[in-house]
């Protein structure tokens, strides 16, 4: 592929992770118009009921004369559908635009191929498949949740050298329940930046007791993601901070309960509760979900095979004993270090 195609694919891709998260449930799409080799346009998704990529595009282009003789680099199949706006491939016909690259076509079942056959069938050149594995990380949790109708799945924790998520700690008191940190205050602000891009963030009971975390991105600009707490019997004080209303919350539970700050949603914990946990997600729209601990429910997600992504900091302490990690048979697919911490970043197979 020529590397002007290339270049442009790039931008399109970098103005596509710029909408991440505010255009649920739309996907995050970004869009380059150029016309003899100058970009005269660009554009990405809006917040949800606003604008697609490729109408911003067009409607940043100051001379819409151009536009017939310009090339459109969009990192998804442009939609063929009426939702909250009219389809973009139809925009795109009609604003006579000749060429369109496109990053990664869109499974979801109603646009699937038909944006492409629109633009084909109103005589245009098409290419598919341009950058096309960063466009499909672009997209993963839009594709993942409407391919597996299941959110995008992450696990993260912080293991110290030796491989313990915490030290041998009793908790009775609950009152002084706070984590063990492992990870340095880089790596912990970069936790906060991750979870500042995913939909919601999820914990087990004993974390929730022997923590009483806030899960809250409180170190960087983005906002919290939805916090969901598995506690079948209820155990979680409700003056900790997951009750404190601060951002949405549910809680998976056997119980039948009510709070003025949390959602509380009742499955069966007889059977496996990540299937049920992730269709009533799926359910809420929510594409993407954070698994943060502790180390019961992470192992459960390796061993239903319904994860996506895990992210683990290595520390530079060692423990000897306490609560080991998680593990994982496969090798990292890349490796990054934050001041001294190590950070493993896993692709389920
Ligand atoms: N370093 C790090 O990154 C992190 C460390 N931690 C540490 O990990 C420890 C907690 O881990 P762990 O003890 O494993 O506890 P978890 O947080 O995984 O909670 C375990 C409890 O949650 C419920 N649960 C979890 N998974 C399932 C499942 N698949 N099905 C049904 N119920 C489930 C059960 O509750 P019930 O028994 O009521 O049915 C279970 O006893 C703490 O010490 C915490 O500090 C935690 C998070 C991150
Ligand atoms: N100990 C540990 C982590 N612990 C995780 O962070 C949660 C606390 O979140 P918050 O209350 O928002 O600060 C805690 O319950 C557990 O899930 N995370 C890390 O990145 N590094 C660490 O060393
Ligand atoms: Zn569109």
């Amino acid at each position: 592929m020529d590397a002007m195609h290339l270049k442009y694919m790039q931008r399109a891709i970098a103005l596509g992770h710029k909408g991440t998260r505010l255009s649920y449930p739309n996907p995050s799409v970004g869009a380059v118009i150029v016309c003899n080799d100058v970009i005269i346009g660009e554009g990405y998704t809006d917040a949800y009921g606003g604008p697609h990529a490729e109408v911003n595009a067009i409607n940043s282009v100051k001379d819409e004369s151009l536009l017939s003789k310009s090339t459109m680099y969009v990192t998804l199949e442009p939609c063929s559908h009426y939702g909250k706006t009219p389809p973009c491939a139809n925009l795109i016909e009609a604003k006579k635009i000749p060429k369109i690259y496109i990053g990664c076509m869109d499974t979801f079942s109603k646009v699937s191929g038909k944006g492409i056959e629109i633009l084909l069938k109103a005589g245009r050149e098409v290419h598919v498949g341009i950058l096309e594995e960063e466009c499909l990380e672009l997209h993963k949790r839009f594709l993942t949740f409407h391919n597996k109708q299941r959110p995008y799945v992450i696990l993260k924790w912080a293991e110290t050298k030796d491989g313990f998520i915490d030290k041998e700690r009793i908790v009775d008191g609950i009152e002084d329940a706070k984590p063990t940190w492992i990870s340095n205050e880089l790596s912990q602000q970069k936790v906060h930046q991750i979870r500042a891009e995913e939909h919601a963030i999820l914990v087990g009971t004993k974390t929730a007791l022997k923590d009483n975390p806030s899960l809250t991105t409180r170190s960087v600009a983005g906002a919290s993601p939805i916090r969901i707490l598995v506690d079948r019997t209820l155990k979680v004080p409700q003056h900790y901070s997951l009750y404190s209303g601060e951002v949405k919350t549910f809680v998976f539970t056997e119980q039948n309960a009510v709070h003025e700050n949390v959602v509380f949603k009742q499955i069966d914990f007889s059977k496996s509760i990540l299937p049920q946990i992730l269709a009533e997600l799926h359910q809420e729209n929510i594409q993407s979900v954070l698994v943060e601990g502790g180390k019961q429910l992470l192992t459960s997600f390796i061993e239903e095979d319904l994860w996506d992504e895990a992210l683990v900091f290595v520390g530079k302490s060692q423990f000897t004993k306490g609560v080991t990690a998680p593990e994982i048979k496969l090798k990292p697919i890349k490796e990054s270090y934050l001041q001294g911490d190590l950070l493993k970043h896993y692709i389920s197979s």
